[in-house]
């Protein structure tokens, strides 16, 4: 009595944040090489929900009784999807990311929690994700976990701007225009994130404007049990 089975224990969740370009794709690719975690991008998750719609109708399982009574879209003045068809969600999805907005909770954390129990794995990184404050209460309120801590890529704008206008990978957001929304968003919106958890005292900052490597090995010293860091 009173143990938690192991079906029952919270998953451990570190949320990656920084601005657009600022690395945290390529750095949580090499965390989960050396540490194990799965890495869950919400973009990522986003653009791969904005193909699979188009392929087959949408995957998300969105309220379905409300889905089939009424048509269209309504929106509620916190921006919280009442009713929606599983094809629109697609494009409201491609709507958004090409303007820089952030997609109502109610669809990302629906696929964060899809792919991580398909996952198997019990340790995440988030990547992109809370982006704003209604994120952040959204996925406290629904999941009930609360991350071990929040990583940081710390980065000046110019080289965000930089690495993103050379990265690519023919995203529809990758273009100056976009970028500067994105760049607003991140400051008005995320950062106030940032700022919660660092008044809790769970914030690992990293200078993101070095390489990769030095970049690395500053995540890895955040990583890397206190323990093991002790000289023998
Ligand atoms: N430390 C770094 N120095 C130079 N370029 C980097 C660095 N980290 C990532 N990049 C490159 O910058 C671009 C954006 O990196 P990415 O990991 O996609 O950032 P984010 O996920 O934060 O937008 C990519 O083309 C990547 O290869
Ligand atoms: N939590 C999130 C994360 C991303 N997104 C959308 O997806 C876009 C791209 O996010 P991303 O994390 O892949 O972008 P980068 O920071 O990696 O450049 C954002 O600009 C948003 O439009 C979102 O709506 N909500
Ligand atoms: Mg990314």
């Amino acid at each position: 009595m009173g143990t938690v089975s192991d079906a029952e224990k919270k998953p451990a969740v570190i949320f990656v944040l920084g601005g657009p370009g600022s690395g945290k794709g390529t750095q949580c690719a090499n965390v989960v090489e050396h540490f194990g975690y799965t890495h869950l991008s919400a973009g990522d998750l986003l653009r791969a929900e904005i193909k699979s719609g188009s392929e087959n109708g949408m995957t998300l399982n969105l309220r379905p009784t409300e889905i089939y009574d009424e048509q269209g879209m309504v929106y509620t003045k916190s921006r919280q999807i009442r009713k929606l068809f599983f094809d629109e969600i697609g494009t409201m999805i491609q709507n958004m990311i090409k303007e820089g907005k952030i997609v109502p909770s109610d669809v990302t954390i629906k696929l964060l929690q899809k792919a991580m129990q398909e996952s198997g794995n019990d340790k995440f990184l988030i990547d992109g994700f809370p982006r704003n404050e209604e994120n952040r209460a959204a996925f406290e309120a629904v999941t009930e976990i609360e991350p071990a801590f929040v990583l940081f890529f710390n980065c000046p704008e110019e080289e965000m701007e930089r690495r993103i206008l050379s990265r690519n990978q023919g995203r529809e957001d990758d273009n100056i225009e976009t970028i500067r929304k994105r760049f607003n968003v991140f400051l008005e919106s995320s950062l106030p994130v940032v700022e919660y958890y660092e008044s809790k005292g769970k914030v690992r900052k990293v200078d993101a404007a070095k390489s990769v490597e030095e970049v690395f090995e500053a995540v890895k010293a955040i990583f890397t049990p206190k323990e093991e860091k002790v000289a023998v």
